[in-house]
């Protein structure tokens, strides 16, 4: 008899796949047949030899974010919302933050920050701190609070509603920890101890998903430090930057490189400042990474 099921872990020759009550079967992928992903829904039968993989069911999104040769690579489908993870340590990086924007926009799912460890905070710095995210990032959806103290969570909770939300971000900014709070009672079984590095500090090595049936569902994902987006064009980068497409139009010259012609309209407004310069420095690098990754493909 086939079941159907969300697959929570999927690696190597074999996924994990949540039934309807929660319990989970290990099932065999079918070496035919593409590999399923954090999050799909799959049809899946007991057999002789073991519970196996029968079909992976269409997917309603995906997130694709490039390889180490910059091939995309999907990471996890079916998702309803992209919560990015910062915190005051580690460092937020504002590139990060708009290569997840573009990532977001590009799948279609929107994306939603979270300030995490506002606990750490005095409440002057926790203001500079959203106040220079919302500057620098325009029209960033941005929440704050605390997985520890369990500040804003109730906020967040809302948001994600009975869906399904996946929390990616930098390693350390407290995504685990997030999930935990969000979905507890649960064994998340991530957060094995990092040997290598001796300081038994968790770190979470694959994405998984855990969820209350009938509650929400939380993909916890391991952290990054840069995220390649060269699989993606030119105008997927330029959808995450609305207010920047619309000032290219205004240039003097169609075919403004915005590299000091005169009449630049993007220059205009970095001089004036009603476009933060870092920004456009963004969108510029984002542009250029997405042309080469097309010249890479047609080479
Ligand atoms: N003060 C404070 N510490 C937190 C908070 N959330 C997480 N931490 C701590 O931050 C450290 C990293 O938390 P994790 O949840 O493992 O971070 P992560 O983003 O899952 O890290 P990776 O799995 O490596 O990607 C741990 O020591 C947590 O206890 C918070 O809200 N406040
Ligand atoms: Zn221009």
């Amino acid at each position: 008899m086939r079941r159907r099921g969300r697959v929570v872990l999927s690696t190597g020759d074999h996924c994990l796949v949540a039934d309807q009550s929660g319990d989970l079967h290990r099932c065999q992928l079918r070496r035919r047949g593409g590999r399923p992903v954090c999050g799909d829904w799959i049809d899946w039968q007991a057999q002789s030899g073991g519970a196996v993989v029968e079909a992976v069911e269409p997917r309603r999104n995906v997130i694709e974010r490039g390889d180490f040769r910059g091939h995309p690579r999907p990471l996890a489908a079916n998702v309803d919302r992209m919560v990015l993870v910062i915190a005051p340590t580690p460092t937020p990086d504002p590139l990060l933050i708009d290569r997840y924007r573009v990532l977001s926009r590009a799948a279609a799912i929107p994306l939603t920050l979270w300030l995490n460890k506002t606990d750490r905070l005095e409440e002057a710095q926790r203001h500079a701190l959203l106040t220079r995210l919302s500057a620098d990032h325009h029209r960033l959806d941005c929440l704050d609070g605390s997985a520890r103290s369990g500040a804003g969570l109730d906020a967040i909770r809302r948001l994600i509603g009975a869906g399904t939300a996946i929390l990616v971000g930098q390693s350390g900014v407290g995504k685990s920890s997030l999930t935990k709070a969000l979905v507890p009672g649960v064994d998340l079984r991530v957060g094995e101890i990092n040997r290598a590095s001796g300081q038994g500090r968790h770190t979470t090595t694959e994405t998984i998903l855990v969820e209350h049936p009938g509650g929400p569902a939380l993909i916890d994902s391991p952290g990054v430090r840069t995220l390649r987006l060269d699989h993606l064009s030119p105008g997927q980068v330029m959808a995450a930057f609305p207010d920047i497409a619309e000032l290219t139009g205004q240039c003097q010259f169609r075919d403004c490189r915005h590299n000091g012609e005169p009449g630049c309209a993007l220059q205009r407004a970095r001089e004036s400042g009603a476009l933060p310069a870092q920004r456009i420095a963004h969108w510029a690098r984002l542009m250029q990474e997405t042309e080469n990754g097309l010249a890479d493909q047609k080479s």
